[in-house]
């Protein structure tokens, strides 16, 4: 069974968000993933992830003006030197709370548009050598549209070309099977195909995006498959609870304490 990590940022939710680290251990969970951390001081982060023996196992480069729409810097030519300070200031925390990952999200933009896919490139090329020192790895999440509507990276296929493109040893593919199955279905097979790429998964139902085992895929069978193919990484719980989140847990299997 996979390794799960509880995304604080869309479970929990009954809960403040420094007060979510100790429920997510107190449910059974090693790890935890987020969104976005930077409200709180990366102290502070740290801190609850020791108290509660949790490992963090991912979270997102600082987006812009995200109340403001924005969903990313990387693919925005204009914003290139915003775009190194959000490095910078991810990678503190991510000394601070031993995250190995980082997903850097792309933005709003043609997907076809040369001027923010050279962009893009030069972006990724910054993150990977600002955090290959520090041995962590920089993640790339193609998104479904009807989620993001104007989201740069919305294919699995163009992420992947990506990767190869650049060959960073660092750059890495962040499947989420929700995104999978919207833009693209032939979620098993994608995994053979990209696994070897692949740095994240996340999981959560599809259409309504809740509780694993709650839709149109059989999670528990991919679940299953991930095992078979010697999966080491995380899977990162990002859905929203269809009840309480502690009342939608029946799914979870809880992995043994490392
Ligand atoms: O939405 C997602 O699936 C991504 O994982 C993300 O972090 C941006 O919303
Ligand atoms: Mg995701």
């Amino acid at each position: 069974m996979p390794r799960f990590a509880a995304n604080l940022t869309m479970m929990f939710g009954e809960w403040s968000f420094l007060d979510r680290f100790a429920e997510a251990a107190e449910a059974g969970f090693t790890a935890v993933e987020f969104l976005f951390p930077y409200e709180h001081q990366p102290a502070e982060i740290a801190d609850r992830l020791e108290r509660n023996g949790l490992e963090q196992a991912l979270f997102n480069l600082p987006p812009g003006d995200w109340a403001a729409g924005e969903r990313g810097l990387a693919a925005l030519p204009e914003r290139a030197a915003e775009f190194r300070d959000s490095v910078a200031r991810a990678l503190d925390y991510a000394l601070a709370t031993k995250a190995r990952r980082l997903h850097v999200m792309a933005g709003l933009a043609p997907s076809g548009s040369a001027e923010a896919g050279a962009a893009y490139r030069e972006a990724l090329r910054h993150a990977c050598a600002a955090a290959a020192p520090h041995g962590i790895d920089i993640l790339i999440e193609p998104l479904n549209k009807r989620d993001m509507p104007g989201y740069f990276l919305d294919d699995f296929g163009m992420a992947a070309d990506i990767i190869a493109e650049l060959g960073l040893p660092n750059l890495k593919l962040q499947f989420d099977i929700y995104h999978r199955q919207i833009l693209h279905g032939d979620v098993t097979r994608g995994l053979e195909a990209l696994l070897p790429i692949t740095g994240h998964i996340q999981i959560a139902s599809v259409p309504l995006r809740q509780e694993p085992g709650t839709g149109e895929l059989d999670d528990a069978r991919l679940f299953a498959t991930l095992d078979e193919l010697d999966y080491a990484g995380f899977v990162g719980c990002e859905y929203r609870p269809r009840a309480g989140t502690l009342e939608g847990l029946a799914w979870f299997v809880r992995a043994p304490r490392r």
